[in-house]
């Protein structure tokens, strides 16, 4: 007799609907350019975060900006020359998780799916993770595009710290949990470390 086939979880849909409903309203806020203030107190933030819990040698995931989004350029240039890897995400068909290039200054950058761009570096597997947010939580839950990209790249990660950044403007009191939402142990933002 054949197995009986489980169906994966899904979410219900009204869950899928009110993330739906605030990554309208906080897409609409990145409509407004960040201030470069608050852009580099946040950098300077991650970078401590980076040396204190890492050693010089280690690899370390970050993004390649998307129109709007916090630039992490300058941190990514500051964590190589002082001797990190730098490592960006390729975007790969939905349903899978991210893979993660080695990052150089002087790389070549590639248009990926979603208008992302990812180095032709080699493939490797970070020590720690930087999760862009569209929003988040003080619990660390976290509404990023609706990809699912990052929940199901940290599922596969087990045991490599990830580390949530955004602007304090991103906070929102209650981000809608679904069944593959797994909190944030550390959320940094320009003002503050959120620990969970
Ligand atoms: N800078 C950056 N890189 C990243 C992410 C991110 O959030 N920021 N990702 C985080 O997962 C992954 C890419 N994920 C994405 C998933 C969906 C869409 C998307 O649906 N984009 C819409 C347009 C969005 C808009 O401009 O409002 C589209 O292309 O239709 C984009 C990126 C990996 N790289
Ligand atoms: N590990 C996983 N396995 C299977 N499905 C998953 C997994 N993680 C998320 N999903 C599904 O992917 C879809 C998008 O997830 P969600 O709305 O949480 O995206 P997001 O966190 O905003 O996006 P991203 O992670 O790309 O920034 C949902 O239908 C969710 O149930």
């Amino acid at each position: 007799m054949a197995a009986p086939h489980n169906p994966p979880p899904s979410d219900p849909p009204a869950l899928v609907a009110a993330k739906a409903d605030l990554r309208e309203r906080l897409r609409a806020l990145r409509a407004a350019p960040p201030s470069p203030a608050a852009i580099a107190a946040l950098c300077r933030r991650m970078a401590a975060h980076v040396r204190a819990v890492l050693p010089p040698g280690a690899d370390v995931a970050a993004v390649w900006p998307l129109p709007g989004e916090v630039d992490l350029r300058g941190l990514c240039a500051g964590l190589h020359e002082g001797g990190y890897g730098v490592l960006l995400p390729e975007t790969p068909p939905r349903g899978l998780p991210l893979c993660f290039r080695r990052w150089r200054p002087d790389a070549e950058m590639r248009p990926g799916r979603f208008g992302t761009l990812y180095p032709d570096g080699a493939m490797a597997r970070p020590d720690l993770v930087f999760v862009p947010l569209l929003g988040f939580d003080r619990r660390g839950f976290r509404l990023g595009y609706g990809g699912g990209y990052y929940d199901r790249t940290l599922a596969e990660l087990p045991g490599v710290p990830a580390v949530g950044y955004g602007l304090s403007a991103q906070e929102v009191p209650a981000v809608p949990v679904g069944v593959y939402d797994v909190p944030l142990p550390v959320i940094l933002t320009e003002r503050d470390v959120i620990l969970v």
